[in-house]
């Protein structure tokens, strides 16, 4: 069983701290995506996981092994990790079967059993007739089948990948989301996929840890990143999220919160445990809000209205005074105008909790 357990890992760079207790429990078998800026630590975390690095506290165990720990640290090579790096790693001397081999090769497989490997596996992401070709003379799309046939071959029962998709052409990267799901279903193997990406993380992952500053925010799936978000900063992160502040918060112990936001009544979704509070965080989404007729509504003026084909994107100054921005989508066919004022409904919202916890795992 490939189940990886990450348990409070530290990593620093000289006086830079990079990982601040970082915990990740992952099912054998489960895809998992580590979202997150730029410089958040994503591939600190994956070359720690490899064991390309050492860890300067906490500890990481695959299929119920320790490899890296205080006075323990297993190499790269005995881990039974497979990775699929941004630029993919390819021998460019070396032909497409031969680099599909060459990791057999160094683990001592015979011959005849390498040439079987290779040639089913290169079937498997369809290559077979490109095996004699050098890397540069293949698309980036078939690069990264070459590497994802590597892991095949190896029968790596844990593949870490790091922004596989980053640099290529957004038809092509539809392609490979394709790629990696099937790969997922047919090889069974456990997937940790680096990205910055929200949509891909969104799109592939079971469950999607959200980092930020060396942490772990949340690790939840995705629809629950979505509509429970358990902080700001993950609120604001994923799916054009919105926070506002919100008044008499009462729980009504159906899972649902009276509330005032904006100076207007609403009912939103909360936790179980949620208490009656005087303040609080909200998020809601632009999809959530809603042109109505209602008295209660917010009142808006329109700063700009923009055609995406399917809905009119406008962007609101609401509330009472008129200074809070929004954004909202309304479905085609719509008419508005800079200047107009309009009133909106707040539909649907989610009350963030009040102390989250680091992460649920
Ligand atoms: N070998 C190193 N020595 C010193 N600092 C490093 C080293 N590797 C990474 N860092 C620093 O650690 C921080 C996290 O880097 P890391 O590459 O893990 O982030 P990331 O989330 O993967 O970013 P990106 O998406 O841009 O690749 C950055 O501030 C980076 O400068």
């Amino acid at each position: 069983m490939s189940d990886i357990r990450i348990s409070g890992i530290d990593k620093s760079y000289g006086q830079t701290q990079v990982l601040r207790q970082v915990s990740l429990s992952i099912e054998a078998g489960e895809f998992i995506a580590v979202l997150g800026p730029s410089g958040c630590g994503k591939t600190t975390l994956l070359r720690c996981l490899a064991g390309f690095e050492r860890l300067n506290g906490g500890r990481i165990e695959i299929g119920g092994e320790t490899v890296s720990a205080p006075g323990r640290h297993l190499a790269p090579e005995h881990r039974g990790i497979g990775v699929v790096f941004q630029n993919y790693a390819l021998w460019p001397h070396m032909s497409v079967a031969q680099n599909v081999a060459y990791g057999l090769k160094i683990a001592g497989i015979p011959r005849s059993e390498r040439n079987s490997r290779v040639s089913k596996v290169l079937d498997l992401v369809e290559l077979g007739p490109l095996a004699h070709r050098r890397p540069a003379d293949l698309s980036g799309g078939q690069r990264q089948r070459v590497a994802l046939a590597r892991c095949l071959a190896m029968e790596s029962r844990v593949v870490l990948l790091d922004e596989p998709l980053a640099n290529l052409d957004v038809h092509l990267r539809g392609t490979l989301e394709e790629e990696f799901a099937a790969f997922h279903a047919r090889s069974g193997a456990t997937m940790f996929y680096i990205t910055h990406d929200q949509s891909e993380a969104l799109a592939l992952a079971d469950r999607v840890a959200v980092m930020d500053k060396g942490r772990i925010l949340q690790f939840d799936r995705p629809e629950a990143l979505f509509s429970q978000p358990q902080s700001e900063t993950v609120a604001g992160f994923i799916g054009e999220g919105r926070v506002l502040e919100a008044e008499d918060i009462r729980p009504l112990g159906d899972g649902h919160a009276a509330a005032s936001v904006l100076g207007r009544p609403v009912r939103l979704r909360c936790a179980p445990g949620e208490t009656a509070r005087r303040r609080g965080k909200i998020a809601f989404h632009p999809g959530d809000l809603h042109l109505t007729n209602a008295a209660e509504a917010i009142p808006c003026n329109v700063t700009r209205a923009t055609y995406r084909g399917a809905y009119l994107r406008a962007e609101v100054m609401a509330g009472p005074a008129g200074d809070i921005p929004l954004s909202v989508n309304i479905a085609a066919p719509a008419a508005l105008s800079r200047g107009q004022r309009i009133s909106l409904a707040l539909r649907d919202g989610w009350v963030i909790p009040d102390a989250a916890p680091s992460h649920p795992s």
